[in-house]
């Protein structure tokens, strides 16, 4: 089988490029059958993966974040005899959270190492996600970041402080109608939406800590509207996954895990697709069930839900 690694040099503030010594020493050391390609821009490393995968079975090591991964594993979409493997040299890394002893995710013989197992994807719209998509005041605060970065000498980690600040002074709650294929229904106005295949977002957020990435489900959170102040006191326990068990929990969130989602906006909203932003006033997500083979490296295994809350 041939290893691909795919390298894109934007991730991480260049984490992706660094890696490539290692991976070349370790795979000629092996004798493997190896290519190594630097990815040219957004879409690329999709288009790259789905010329190449028609060449017959291959695995892909997305090297890179979370937006490397999904182009990888939607450039797979119609080549379910290749496999994917993720290196993380992103910013946030948040699919990864999703198993046990991460290290094991940068040691290229564990990886290579690793066996494929079938994990779920979601189809969003007709388009692959892998851990998350969401809509409400993180993708704006997402949104608005990538605005407040063409600003010299606004960069990384002060861009999104910014935003939430500015984000958190303008009206809070959007429009929001719901339908799960388990006959739930809501209606209202809604702060944060989590469709979530994997538990973590936006750098260990932790939104969804029941879901599973091989249940052939995924868990909907959505956040109804509160007050800033009870929004504040919120934020710590949403971090850590424990916001379900506050008081009053079933009223402040709309909750299911199903197999198909309908979620209709009164405007057009943000949405984050494994942390790209792109538009939306209608979504349909439906889960794919085992639609991915995942590399898990030797050594490492899927996270339980009882890992995240001790
Ligand atoms: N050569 C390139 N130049 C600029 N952008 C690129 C290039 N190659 C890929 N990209 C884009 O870089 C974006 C960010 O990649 P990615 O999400 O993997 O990194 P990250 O944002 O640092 O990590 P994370 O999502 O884990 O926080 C993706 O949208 C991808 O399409």
């Amino acid at each position: 089988m041939h290893h691909y690694f795919i390298i894109n040099p934007a991730a991480g503030q260049g984490k992706a490029a660094k890696l490539v010594p290692a991976i070349r020493e370790y795979m000629e050391g092996e004798g493997l059958p190896f290519t190594i390609y630097q990815t040219k821009g957004v879409g690329d490393a999709m288009a790259y993966v789905r010329y190449m995968a028609k060449k017959g079975p291959a695995r892909f090591y997305a090297c890179g974040g979370d937006g490397t991964l999904n182009e990888v594993v939607n450039g797979l979409k119609k080549f379910p005899q290749c496999q994917v493997a993720l290196i993380p040299a992103g910013t946030g890394n948040d699919f990864l959270r999703n198993f046990t002893n991460m290290e094991n995710f940068q040691d290229i013989a564990a990886q290579v190492a690793g066996e494929a197992v079938a994990i779920d994807v979601l189809q969003v719209n007709g388009r692959r996600v892998v851990n998350m998509t969401n809509t409400g005041f993180d993708s704006a605060v997402v949104a608005q970041a990538a605005k407040l970065k063409k600003i010299p000498f606004v960069a990384g980690p002060l861009a999104y402080v910014l935003a939430v600040a500015v984000l958190f002074c303008r009206p809070m709650g959007k429009d929001l109608s719901f339908r799960t294929d388990n006959g739930k229904e809501a209606k209202g106005k809604f702060l944060l939406t989590a469709l979530a295949n994997g538990k973590f977002y936006g750098g260990g957020f932790c939104p969804a800590p029941m879901a599973k990435i091989n249940d052939g489900k995924l868990e909907l959170v959505a956040v109804r509207k509160v007050s800033r102040w009870r929004f504040l006191h919120l934020v710590g326990a949403f971090r850590k996954g424990t916001y379900l068990q506050e008081p009053a929990g079933e009223k402040l969130v709309f909750q299911d895990c199903c197999t198909r989602v309908h979620i209709h906006a009164k405007e057009t909203q943000k949405l984050s697709m494994d942390g790209e932003i792109v538009p939306f006033t209608h979504l349909e997500v439906v889960v794919e069930k085992g639609g991915l083979s995942f590399v898990v490296p030797k050594g490492s295994a899927l996270l339980e839900e009882r890992d995240v809350m001790e």
